[in-house]
């Protein structure tokens, strides 16, 4: 991360000034001690969220709260821990979940309109900028779109694996100015916050900020996912994206989104970039591997040329067209990340022949770059 030199108050400024606001709000900040979702936390929220909304700012929710809230109606006195069983939970639980946010929006005279995503809906450029004209069109009618993983579909390999890093890359796709994570505790902690001795850390501006700092993996209500260290991590991903970021308490949202010295505030690292290279870096797993031989990485790195088959040395994994796959050196670093062309089993005869000599003989569609450079980002430049 860079080393931001800005003053607390133009920090919080631009906090301040954020027009459109992307707020995540964690299953532990939604439920009720005996689980299943709890009506009041819900209209707490709701509250903030439609005064910031008639102020003008255009409100994303990302909601999770799912499988939280359909464990109670289906008999499960726990989350479960087979992917069916979550499933389902979340299949119930996600049309109670919509519902309470329709009827508690609808106080204030909003409607809400529900966008479940899958990875792909984030990663494949037809679908990202589907997704993009969906919540556009919602917020430009006045809805406020209301964001989960399309967890009824979403299996352990293809998932986001928690909605904080769905948040994050919802708010590059939307062009955010400001990211709200809201949980169960006030904001990042040095250590356990159940433990005495802790405090709060008001600001992060750089990996230094966080050396010495216990980040757990866990929280303590049970019903979420990747305790702290998926928001520091969704935190890394927007701030690095141009997108600064207060983490906090749902009960704090108001203060959050005044711009008043809550939570931890992550002020942007980097600047915006162009949104679908964000996505492609920290969007999801790659699908496979292509090796390149030394001159292909210096036309990749450093040059920012597209991968053409002339450069390639081997293929692994079993990847589609379209499919994110690493770019690996000769020693097997993955160099580069880029959505590939071909499908891993086209690819063995591309290894190292030239695309004239591939157009010649398989036909002018083997022409095409292997990856082309607008789809493809150098792992290095983080
Ligand atoms: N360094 C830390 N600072 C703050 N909270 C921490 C820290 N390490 C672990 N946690 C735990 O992370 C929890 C939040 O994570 P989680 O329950 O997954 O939230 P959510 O459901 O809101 O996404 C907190 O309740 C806290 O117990
Ligand atoms: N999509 C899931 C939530 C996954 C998740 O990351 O939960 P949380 O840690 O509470 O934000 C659901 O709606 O239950």
């Amino acid at each position: 991360m860079l080393v931001n030199a800005s003053s607390d108050a133009d920090l919080r400024a631009e906090v301040t000034r954020a027009k459109r606001v992307v707020v995540k709000v964690g299953s532990s900040s939604l439920t009720t001690a005996a689980g299943g979702l709890d009506a009041d936390r819900v209209d707490a929220l709701v509250d903030v969220l439609a005064r910031a909304a008639a102020d003008e700012r255009e409100i994303v929710l990302v909601s999770s709260g799912a499988i939280a809230a359909g464990l109670a109606p289906l008999g499960f006195p726990r989350r479960p821990r087979d992917l069916a069983s979550q499933q389902a939970a979340a299949s119930v639980g996600q049309g109670l979940l919509v519902a309470r946010y329709t009827a508690s929006f609808a106080r204030y005279r909003r409607r809400v309109g529900q966008v479940l995503l899958t990875v792909d809906d984030l990663t494949r450029r037809p679908r990202y900028r589907n997704a993009y004209n969906t919540l556009e069109k919602l917020l430009a009618m006045g809805a406020v779109p209301i964001v989960n993983e399309n967890d009824t579909v979403a299996t352990h390999e293809i998932r986001f694996s928690d909605n904080d890093r769905l948040a994050a890359l919802t708010a590059h796709l939307v062009h955010a100015d400001l990211l709200v994570l809201l949980s169960d505790v006030d904001g990042l902690y040095d250590g356990d916050p159940s433990k005495p001795g802790t405090s709060r850390i008001p600001e992060v501006r750089g990996e230094a900020d966080l050396d010495g700092v216990e980040i757990g993996s866990t929280g303590k209500a049970g019903v979420g996912t990747g305790g702290m260290v998926t928001k520091v991590e969704a935190a890394r991903i927007a701030a690095s994206g141009g997108v600064p970021v207060v983490l906090t308490s749902a009960a704090e949202a108001a203060d959050a989104l005044a711009g008043r010295p809550t939570g931890t505030l992550f002020p942007r690292t980097g600047r915006r970039s162009a949104d679908r290279l964000v996505w492609l870096r920290h969007a999801s797993a790659p699908h496979g591997a292509l090796h390149l031989d030394a001159g292909a990485v210096e036309a990749v790195v450093e040059r920012r040329m597209s991968l053409l088959p002339a450069g390639l040395t081997g293929v692994t994994g079993d990847f589609a067209e379209g499919d994110p796959v690493d770019l690996l050196d000769e020693n097997g670093h993955a160099v580069a990340r880029g959505l590939v062309n071909f499908d891993a089993r086209e690819v063995p005869r591309l290894l190292g022949r030239s695309t004239h000599d591939l157009a010649r003989e398989l036909g002018p569609a083997y022409q095409r770059e292997v990856v082309h450079r607008d789809d493809l980002v150098v792992l290095g430049s983080r």
